[in-house]
Formats: structure tokens, sequence, C-alpha cells
């Protein structure tokens, strides 16, 4: 694949550094200094991209999204902060015929853990007693907070509680991401947790998601759904 990264930080680096070992090529890298650009003129710098893989800032994004769409690159979307602005981005890859793939944690065990917490939630919550809550740890550089995956946890949690969830956020040294969600009762705690030990997950399932999306002509998908399709074809298989 040539490969557009919108972002080259931390995750930009890490994923061009990954596509390179799996035989894929880094063709246009655009960061801060295109951050004056138009979606117009960002979408003439990716024409010949076969894919792009944006991890930036979340005040990009919708126009990073739009310049993809015009350019017909489809994109892997791996940038938080900007949940609720998911609708406008909709409309911008159906206006234009877009293909979009995103996801606040591309970690296979972070999609795993989603379905986990899930089913916990499933289970505790007709026990009135349990009250669940949401804590993350993240480095010191990273500059939204909450974290995009603690805010999907809770949007897993709230249907079966109407009350608001709390999150806590740490943000110190150089943690690559711990989210843990805890149901505290009278008598006990029950307390799952995801730690990352590196980002190299983070970045293996970008590429596998840029791999999968190259495939589609349009659309708007989550990562998770992704996760859930390999979830169902293994299961069939063992
Ligand atoms: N979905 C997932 O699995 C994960 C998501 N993330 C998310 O990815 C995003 C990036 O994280 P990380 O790599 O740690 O961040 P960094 O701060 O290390 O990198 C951000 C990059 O974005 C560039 N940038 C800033 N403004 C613009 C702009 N207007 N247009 C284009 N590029 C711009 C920066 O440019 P310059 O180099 O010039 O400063 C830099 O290269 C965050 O939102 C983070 O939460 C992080 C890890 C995993
Ligand atoms: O900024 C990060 O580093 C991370 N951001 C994502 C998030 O906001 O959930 C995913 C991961 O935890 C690392």
């Amino acid at each position: 694949m040539k490969i557009g990264l919108i972002g080259y930080g931390r995750m930009g680096r890490l994923v061009e550094a990954r596509a390179q070992a799996r035989g894929h090529q880094t063709v246009v890298i655009a960061t801060s200094r295109d951050a004056e650009r138009t979606a117009e003129e960002l979408a003439g710098r990716l024409q010949g991209c076969s894919v792009a893989v944006d991890f930036s800032v979340a005040h990009a994004v919708l126009r990073n999204i739009e310049a993809c769409a015009r350019a017909r690159v489809p994109l892997v979307e791996g940038t938080t902060g900007w949940n609720e602005r998911l609708p406008q981005a909709q409309a911008i890859l159906d206006e234009r015929g877009g293909a979009m793939v995103y996801g606040a944690n591309f970690s296979i065990g972070a999609n795993l853990f989603y379905r986990i917490v899930a089913h916990a939630a499933k289970l505790i919550a007709p026990f009135s007693d349990y009250a669940p809550f949401i804590e993350e740890a993240h480095h010191a550089g990273k500059r939204d907070a909450p974290s995009g995956t603690a805010l999907k946890l809770r949007a897993l949690l709230a249907p079966h509680w109407p009350a608001e969830i709390s999150i806590a956020a740490t943000r110190a040294g150089h943690i690559p991401g711990t989210h843990r969600v805890g149901f505290d009762s009278t008598d006990d705690q029950i307390l799952l947790q995801h730690e990352a030990r590196t980002r190299e997950g983070f970045a293996a399932g970008a590429l596998l998601a840029a791999e999968w999306i190259v495939t589609k002509q349009g659309g708007c998908y989550e990562f998770s759904e992704l996760i859930d399709r390999i979830i169902e074809e293994r299961g069939k298989r063992s």
C-alpha cells in the first residue's frame, strides 16, 4: 500500500515503521506544518495514496476526513477527542462516497476488553448495590481527557446505569494507556483492567484496519465491528 500519514508523532512514526516492515510505503506525511491547508489543498497532497492513516489532533479531524473523501483515499482515523462530531463526519463521507474506519483504541486487546466489559455490565446491572466507575491513565503528553477509550467504555455501561458514570483521568510520565472498569458494592469490588505495555498494539491494529478499509468502496465503520467479524470467523473455525 502507498500510505499517507496525517500526524507524524508518537503514533504516526510507529505506524510507518510497522508498515515498512510489512512491505508498505509511506508516500505522504502531513503534520502541524499542514495545519493551515484547506481540505481541498490536503486532498491534492493525498492524491495517489492507497490509504491514509490519521493520528493527529482532534480539531483537524473533520478537515482530514473531507480531504481523504475528496481524494477518494480510504481513511483509518485513530485520533481521539472528536466523538461529538461523528454525525458530521458521517455526513461528509455520505456526501462524497468516502470510506473510513475509526476507533478510539486500535489494540486487539482493548477491543476484546470492550466485549468483556459489555458482558460484565449485563451480568452485574441487575444487582442494584453495584455502582460502576472508570479510571484511565496515560502519558503526560496526551492532550485529551477523558481518553477516547474511557468514553467508549462509558457508552457500553450507560444503557445499564442511567446516572452519570464517573471517569478519573491521570496524566503522568510515559504510561502507554491503562483502562480500568470497576463495580463497587458495600461488600466488595469487581475490577477489570486493560493495560497496554507499549504502543505497538495500537499501530498493529491501525495497519490491520488499513489493509481492510483499502478494499472498501465507501462507508463508515468502527474498528470494533472489524474485530467482531474476526471473532465470528475464528469462532466458526474452532
Ligand atoms: N486509536 C488509537 O488506538 C490511538 C489513538 N491515539 C490518538 O492519536 C492522536 C495522536 O497521538 P500521538 O501520536 O501520541 O500524538 P503526537 O502529539 O505525538 O503527534 C501528533 C501529530 O499530529 C501532528 N499535527 C498537529 N496538528 C496537525 C494538523 N492540524 N494537521 C495535521 N497534523 C497535525 C503533529 O505535528 P508536529 O509533528 O508538527 O507536531 C504530530 O506529528 C491522539 O488523538 C491520541 O489520543 C493515540 C494512540 C492510540
Ligand atoms: O493518546 C494516547 O496515547 C492513547 N489514546 C487513545 C485513547 O484516547 O483512548 C488510546 C490509547 O489508550 C492511547
